[in-house]
């Protein structure tokens, strides 16, 4: 589908940070193909080689929005904005439109406890749909774990195992450390106080108290994550694993769309899909 930027209609109008990276393309083809959006800006960081280009040239079919760097620019038709880029992307991105009450879907992952909190203030102004792990699948493994959690909370060690592609760049993922809270919250613990990172050299025995967690880097792994319940004589294995990012993309899309009557508040996909 093609839409024009300024063209007035019911659509959705949606703009895209990041707009050349492996999920912003992902996020152009879903919009430009949904019935319901309509692409009405592009972001991406100044110096990009992508900057000037057609949003959707990639696709071989144009949509007359240039990918821009100034987000006031970028922004000014928009009405909601898809965010998967950095955590400081983000956090410019976020000032802006709670400047402008332009709502945000925030893909990003590796924030600081402080960014988070920026993010939640900003809530306040402006409706944010803030989620680690768009999918539906991944969602309902977080029902799933937190279930799996109340009824296995004595007797079982759990270690979260995540793989991903060679070009991530934050461990463990925001997904791996969600469903650490999940599991965490599920059994009165702190996840702060129990997690462990990687061990190394003359550990002692495993605390059984502990939530440990492992990460894979390499390749083209789009996602892969598995929470191992390992008990006596038996041992249990809950696993998602993303074959494509198109899942996150449609995911972001329905966060679009449950956004469109809020007019503040921070929301996750738990309330999108009816979850919590
Ligand atoms: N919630 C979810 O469902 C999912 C979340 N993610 C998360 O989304 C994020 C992006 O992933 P992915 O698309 O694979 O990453 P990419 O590196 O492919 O794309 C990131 C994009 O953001 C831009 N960017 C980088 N830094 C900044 C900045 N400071 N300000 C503005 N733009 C910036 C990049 O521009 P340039 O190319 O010029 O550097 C690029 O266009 C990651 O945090 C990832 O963990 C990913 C998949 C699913
Ligand atoms: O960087 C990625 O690719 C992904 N990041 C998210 C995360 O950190 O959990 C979601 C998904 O696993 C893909």
């Amino acid at each position: 589908m093609t839409a024009h930027p300024t063209s007035s209609s019911s659509l959705r109008r949606v703009a895209v940070a990041g707009a050349s990276g492996r999920m912003g393309h992902m996020l152009i083809e879903a919009v430009r193909q949904s019935g319901d959006c309509q692409l009405a800006g592009a972001l991406d960081m100044a110096g990009s080689s992508a900057i000037g280009a057609d949003a959707s040239a990639f696709l071989g079919a144009p949509s007359g929005v240039p990918i821009v760097s100034d987000l006031r620019e970028g922004l000014k038709n928009a009405q909601v904005l898809i965010d998967f880029t950095r955590p400081e992307g983000t956090m410019a991105h976020l000032a802006v439109c709670r400047e402008l009450g332009v709502q945000l879907v925030i893909g990003t992952t590796g924030f600081s406890d402080a960014q988070k909190a920026e993010i939640a203030a900003a809530a306040k102004d402006v409706a944010i749909l803030f989620a680690p792990n768009m999918s539906v699948g991944v969602n309902v493994t977080l029902k799933l774990l937190e279930m799996a959690a109340k009824a296995m909370s004595t007797g079982y060690d759990i270690e979260i195992i995540e793989a991903h592609h060679r070009h991530k760049v934050d461990a463990p993922s925001g997904t791996a450390l969600k469903m650490g809270e999940v599991i965490a919250d599920a059994l009165g613990r702190d996840l702060k106080q129990c997690a462990v990172y990687g061990r190394e050299g003359v550990t002692g025995e495993r605390d059984p108290s502990t939530i440990g967690f492992a990460t894979i880097r390499g390749g083209d792994i789009v996602g892969d994550h598995t929470v191992l319940f390992a008990g006596t004589g038996e041992r249990i294995e809950i696993s998602h694993k993303s074959s494509s990012r198109a899942g996150y993309a449609q995911g972001s899309l329905r966060a679009v769309r449950f956004l469109a009557d809020k007019r503040a508040g921070l929301f996750d996909m738990f309330d999108v899909l009816d979850l919590r």
